[in-house]
């Protein structure tokens, strides 16, 4: 089975976790990324199961839309069932380094709101500690230097993802050589310095379901 084929099967998976709407309003959350799509492609085959989807980037607004899916403004919605993404690592904690895609901040607020996380991944993202993919830190740009310096002092590696800006309108450092063994207390501490957005660790929210797709089947792994 191909990487690919791996990730289409989670995400034809997780459709499982989408519940039929009854008499309120049934929006997924949906993130970014190539398992991401495949989702967005099973979820346009069970369109008439919800009402629309908030999405957490704009290139996943512009898919969900080509699938004729209705997006919807996150301040719009009070309630939702599920969020689905995927994720670059994740460790047996189900704590999770996401924003390869430099969606972090909006994929980090859409988990928030709902009430369960499915992160869908294929088998090559299991670590046993976290930190061998570069960990996204968004910031605003005119704290780049600032930012840097302060993560230098945590041991970490900054490096800048020239001439990407985020949907937010602000720089990524990508932190190269961090070995996170304690992810959310890291978390935290990334997101107290002046001018940090976000970070890609979701440890303190990390997710509660992975399906992890292998050459042998989708495993579901939860706590
Ligand atoms: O966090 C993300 C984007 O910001 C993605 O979920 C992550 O990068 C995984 O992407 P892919 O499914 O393409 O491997």
């Amino acid at each position: 089975m191909t990487q690919d084929e791996m990730k289409k099967a989670v995400a034809e998976a997780a459709v499982e976790y989408i519940k039929p709407k009854l008499n309120k309003e049934s929006i997924v959350g949906v993130g970014t990324g190539s398992t991401a799509n495949f989702f967005i492609d099973a979820l346009a085959e069970i369109k008439h199961m919800f009402d629309g989807a908030v999405a957490s980037s704009e290139a996943t607004a512009e898919r969900l839309r080509a699938q004729g899916i209705e997006v919807f403004d996150l301040n719009a919605v009070s309630e939702m069932d599920v969020y689905v993404d995927g994720a670059d690592e994740f460790d047996s904690g189900l704590n999770l380094v996401k924003g390869g895609g430099g969606a972090l901040t909006r994929e980090k607020i859409v988990a928030a709101v709902a009430k369960e996380f499915v992160c869908i991944v294929d088998s090559t993202k299991k670590v046993g500690v976290l930190g061998a993919f570069p960990l996204p830190v968004e910031v605003i740009p005119m704290a780049r230097s600032y930012v840097a310096r302060e993560i230098v002092k945590l041991d970490g590696m900054p490096e800048w993802r020239e001439g990407f800006v985020t949907d937010n309108g602000n720089l990524i450092l990508d932190v190269h050589d961090m070995e996170i063994m304690h992810a959310k207390a890291l978390e935290t501490q990334l997101n107290n310095i002046v001018g940090v957005v976000t970070n890609g660790l979701f440890a303190n929210r990390g997710a509660d379901v992975v399906l992890m797709g292998t050459p042998d089947g989708v495993e579901t792994i939860t706590l």
